[in-house]
């Protein structure tokens, strides 16, 4: 049975993960993505929005935890945004657990966990390699504030995130998402590459 190699793929906000991911889904090749799964536990799962609710009670109403309204609270009090990744990551790693264990179950060469706080959160370690994807300062503000992002919510996660500079060093491979052709090439090259060797 071949081993799975997880890639992990990160980014700073804004950078081109979810674009990026995406073009691997269209290679057929499975993709984890914890800020879904985040938003996913936010309706679905009772615990983790009852918690919320104690350290945030504005930001949670009869559908879950309200991601704007959270985002106005942390931004009221940065302090919390520690214990809020207390009570969301273990949560999430159990739903990265059991799409890791279905990949090894179905025997797949390759998986992608897009994970923003990659080496925040020392998932660098246990992944088998890491790619970057990065373009200028510019182009990541002009992006997220395009998106509809206050300039004062992408100041307050950029400053939480570790540098470009230093995920671009600490990165196995990185890509540029200047256009999106060339990012389709190299994430075609980097699948040719990873599923060959393992
Ligand atoms: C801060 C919140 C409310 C913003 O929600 P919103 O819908 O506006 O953005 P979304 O969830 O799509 O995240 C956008 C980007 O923000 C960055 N980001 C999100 N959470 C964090 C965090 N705790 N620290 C640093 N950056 C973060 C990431 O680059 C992410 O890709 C939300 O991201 C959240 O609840 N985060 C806490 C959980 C967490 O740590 N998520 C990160 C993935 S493990
Ligand atoms: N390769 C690319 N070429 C041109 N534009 C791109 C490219 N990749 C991403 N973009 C644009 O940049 C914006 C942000 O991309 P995306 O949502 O993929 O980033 P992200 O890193 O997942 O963001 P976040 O950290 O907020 O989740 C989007 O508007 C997208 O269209």
């Amino acid at each position: 049975m071949s081993k799975l190699y997880v890639l992990g793929l990160t980014g700073s906000i804004g950078m081109g993960k979810t674009t990026t991911a995406n073009m691997f889904r269209d290679a057929q090749i499975a993709v984890w993505d914890a800020d879904a799964a985040v938003h996913e536990l936010y309706t679905t799962h009772t615990d983790t929005i009852e918690k919320i609710a104690e350290l945030a009670p504005i930001a949670v109403d009869g559908d879950g935890v309200n991601r704007d309204r959270l985002r106005n609270v942390l931004q009221a009090d940065k302090s919390l945004f520690a214990k809020l990744e207390q009570i969301v990551h273990p949560a999430i790693r159990m739903h990265r657990d059991a799409f890791l264990t279905k990949c090894r179950e179905l025997s797949l060469s390759l998986a992608v966990v897009d994970i923003p706080l990659l080496f925040e959160t020392g998932a660098d370690e246990w992944v088998d390699g890491v790619l970057v994807v990065s373009t200028s300062a510019d182009n990541q503000r002009a992006r997220v504030l395009k998106r509809g992002m206050d300039e004062k919510s992408f100041e307050m996660i950029l400053f939480r995130q570790t540098p470009d500079a230093e995920k671009r060093a600490r990165a196995d491979f990185v890509i540029e998402t200047n256009s999106l052709e060339h990012v389709r090439t190299e994430v075609h090259k980097l699948i040719e590459q990873l599923t060959k060797e393992h």
